[in-house]
């Protein structure tokens, strides 16, 4: 297992250069260097005999030689073995302190300096995956002991006087049967993969949770954990149905010129297990997921294969996990593999072909890069009206430097609903107890070691702290809406002195009416919606009101009538909307302004959106930036142009007369 020749070297990089990676390099700010290639690094650990699934009398099939290699028995020839060698051998005596210190607390720096890490965990079924990337109560795993690590490592460099503001959000997904489910919103149903210009991968419109404590974390981990898909085989009593993905993303922005600012995405991988189904037994729906599980792991297999051998083509569409390690595995994370095994004998296949992707994995070259940019807002002069809005907290900030002005928000705890208002410790009790009984005593082993910093659990004291911090907050919010609602009166008040004036100079100028085609006239307002409809009629009755039904008589007969000697009384009613031109733009602006705004959320509670179209429009966003005009709708793949022109419709008036639905 040593690495090949050089041209097969040349070859490798030029695939990753061909993935996320080679892109990047683009986008990187400041320099023309070529990011220098780091190859995955790939651990191995073999977990102890465990009770209920051998007897301790048995040989294991596998053995260390030393902290890098290991053997087991060569199948074809029983005199002989096949010997492997990684970064790092964990032995079945080892410590989870061992693997973390070891493999992942080491790249975790990576993650301050702008760049992207993942720790994969790979193996058959029952090998310790969840048992290395979660842990037990008394042994916590790579997921707590990072979290806590990384919190600790942006509270030190993010301090008050240091260069850089830092914030971390986590978010949580499951990949199940071929399906991204967002574990933080299960309801949000499958999500889509898409990966920007600058080859990086990322999921519109999934959750992402502002994180400042491992308290915060804690308090979505758990209850996203419980939403999980894990089921009972005969291998393994709560074996993993699904790869869980938890994505921790660190951001930073600089507080002086030049403003640049930074993202790092940690990814913490705990894949499903390889499985063989004549030995788990596995029927029915197991049998289903176990076909996903080991569709995706073959193709992740393959995407390996094609990166080492130098591929022009990598499979990474083949599957949603590997779309979604585009950028881990010959692209731009620092990466680190560990590869579980089991020491039984009925393991040996699984073992043998666990050990053969991980000795192809560590040949995988990654050429990591610093993610960095300008922050855009802090390009715009900030508006007045905008100072007005800040609420006391923040105009203390003002009130130094220029530079604190202009900083991007420190972390605040996120704002907190009434069912959430229960008491944290309520609603740990109603966890799966194992789960809570490992957090507790992860909390006692960090207390033990003389953990400085919050505590994993909540307490009574905090809880408090946090419901005071969140009332204080959403006393803000309102100071911040009155305001806000004040100076909209006075606009208005504005607006409506400026129109009768312009009234009494230009009465017919005004209500120039808009030509048939983009505005409702007689026959399509029978079938305008309700809303705009009602607004309408409202508004005409108004004296300042900027939208007009006129009734004219003898503009469209019937068929029947059609004939001239027919009375004039028999001629149909026919109505015309007339729209005053700067009603319909404060309509196009507050659509465009949702548009570049809104989140998917927001956007759904427009006509003719639904959730997928919400993620299309988001996720186009994200790639190519903000929208010019409403008509840029038709540029996002899957609406076309008559779809665009009917969103504009339903939508235009409603938002104009001022109905809600703004970004929340
Ligand atoms: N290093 C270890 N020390 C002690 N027990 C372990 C170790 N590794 C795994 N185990 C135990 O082995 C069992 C199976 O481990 P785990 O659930 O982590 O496997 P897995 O690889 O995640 O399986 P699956 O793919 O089916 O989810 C669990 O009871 C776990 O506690």
């Amino acid at each position: 297992m040593v690495a090949g020749s050089s041209s097969l070297l040349r070859r490798r990089e030029m695939a990753a250069a061909t993935s996320g990676a080679g892109r990047c390099r683009l986008s990187k700010m400041g320099s023309g260097r070529r990011p220098p290639p780091a190859r995955v690094r790939v651990a191995v650990r073999l977990r102890p005999f465990v009770d209920g699934t051998s007897g301790t009398s048995e040989s294991p099939c596998v053995r260390g030689i030393d902290s890098c290699s290991l053997e087991v028995a060569n199948w074809r020839n029983y005199q002989e073995t096949l010997k492997y060698q990684f970064d790092a051998f964990y032995g079945e005596k080892s410590s989870q302190q061992d693997i973390y210190a070891g493999s992942v607390q080491p790249i975790l720096r990576h993650l301050l300096e702008g760049q992207n890490a993942s720790v994969l965990a790979y193996g058959p079924t029952g090998a310790g995956k969840t048992h290395t990337m979660l842990g037990s109560p008394e042994l916590p795993g790579v997921i707590p002991r990072a979290l806590v690590d990384l919190l600790q490592m942006t509270r030190e460099e993010g301090a008050e006087g240091r260069p850089w503001a830092l914030s971390v959000t986590m978010s949580y997904l499951e990949i199940y049967q071929e399906k991204v489910l967002d574990l933080l919103d299960p309801a949000s149903g499958d999500l889509v993969i898409r990966e920007d210009c600058r080859g990086n991968i990322l999921i519109p419109g999934l959750t992402q949770k502002p994180i400042t404590s491992f308290a915060d974390f804690e308090q979505h981990f758990l209850p996203a954990s419980r939403n999980r898909t894990v089921g009972a085989t005969r291998l393994n009593q709560r074996s993993s149905r699904s790869h869980a993905v938890l994505l921790v993303k660190v951001d930073q922005r600089e507080r002086l010129a030049p403003f640049r600012q930074r993202e790092g995405k940690l990814y913490l991988i705990d894949l499903a297990g390889s499985e063989d189904n004549r030995r788990t037994g596995n029927q029915g729906l197991r049998l289903k997921e176990s076909g996903a599980i080991n569709t995706s792991l073959f193709v992740l297999g393959k995407v390996v294969d094609a990166l080492n051998q130098g591929l022009p083509r990598v499979p990474y569409r083949d599957s949603k996990l590997t779309r979604l390690l585009q950028d881990s595995l010959g692209g731009s994370a620092h990466s680190i593999l560990i590869a579980n095994i089991a020491p039984e004998r009925r393991f040996y296949l699984d073992t043998v072909s666990a050990l053969n992707f991980a000795a192809r994995s560590k040949e995988v070259i990654n050429r990591p890069f610093t993610n960095e940019s300008l922050q855009l807002h802090v390009l715009a002069p900030v508006k007045p009206s905008q100072k007005e809005l800040l609420g006391p907290s923040e105009v203390k900030q003002a009130q130094g430097s220029e530079e604190e002005e202009i900083r991007s928000p420190e972390p605040t705890v996120a704002p907190v609903s009434a069912s959430q208002k229960l008491s944290p410790l309520q609603k740990l009790s109603s966890l799966d107890p194992a789960m809570l009984e490992r957090l507790l005593s992860l909390d006692r082993l960090l207390g033990s070691h003389g953990t400085q910093g919050t505590p994993l659990l909540n307490t009574p004291k905090r809880e408090r702290m946090v419901l005071i911090k969140t009332v204080e907050e959403k006393d803000l919010e309102i100071e911040r809406l009155k305001m806000k609602q004040k100076e909209l009166e006075a606009k208005v008040l504005a607006q409506e002195a400026s129109d009768a004036k312009e009234k009494e100079n230009c009465s017919h100028t005004m209500l120039r009416p808009l030509p048939r085609r983009t505005v409702t006239t007689a026959k399509p307002l029978k079938k305008a919606v309700v809303m705009p409809l009602q607004l309408i009629q409202e508004q005409a009755a108004s004296p300042s009101a900027e939208i007009h039904i006129l009734k004219k008589k003898g503009q469209k007969r019937k068929l029947e009538s059609l004939d001239a000697s027919e009375p004039q009384e028999k001629a149909e009613d026919c109505w015309e909307l007339q729209i005053s031109p700067e009603l319909l733009a404060r309509g196009r602006q507050k659509i465009l302004d949702l548009l570049n705004e809104g989140s998917a959320r927001d956007l759904r509670s427009l006509q003719r959106i639904g959730q997928k179209k919400a993620q299309l429009i988001v996720g186009w966003r994200e790639l190519h930036g903000p929208f010019t005009q409403v008509e840029d709708l038709e540029r996002v793949e899957g609406i076309s142009g008559k779809q665009m022109e009917s969103f504009l419709k339903a939508n235009i008036l409603g938002l104009a007369a001022g109905q809600r639905c703004g970004p929340s």
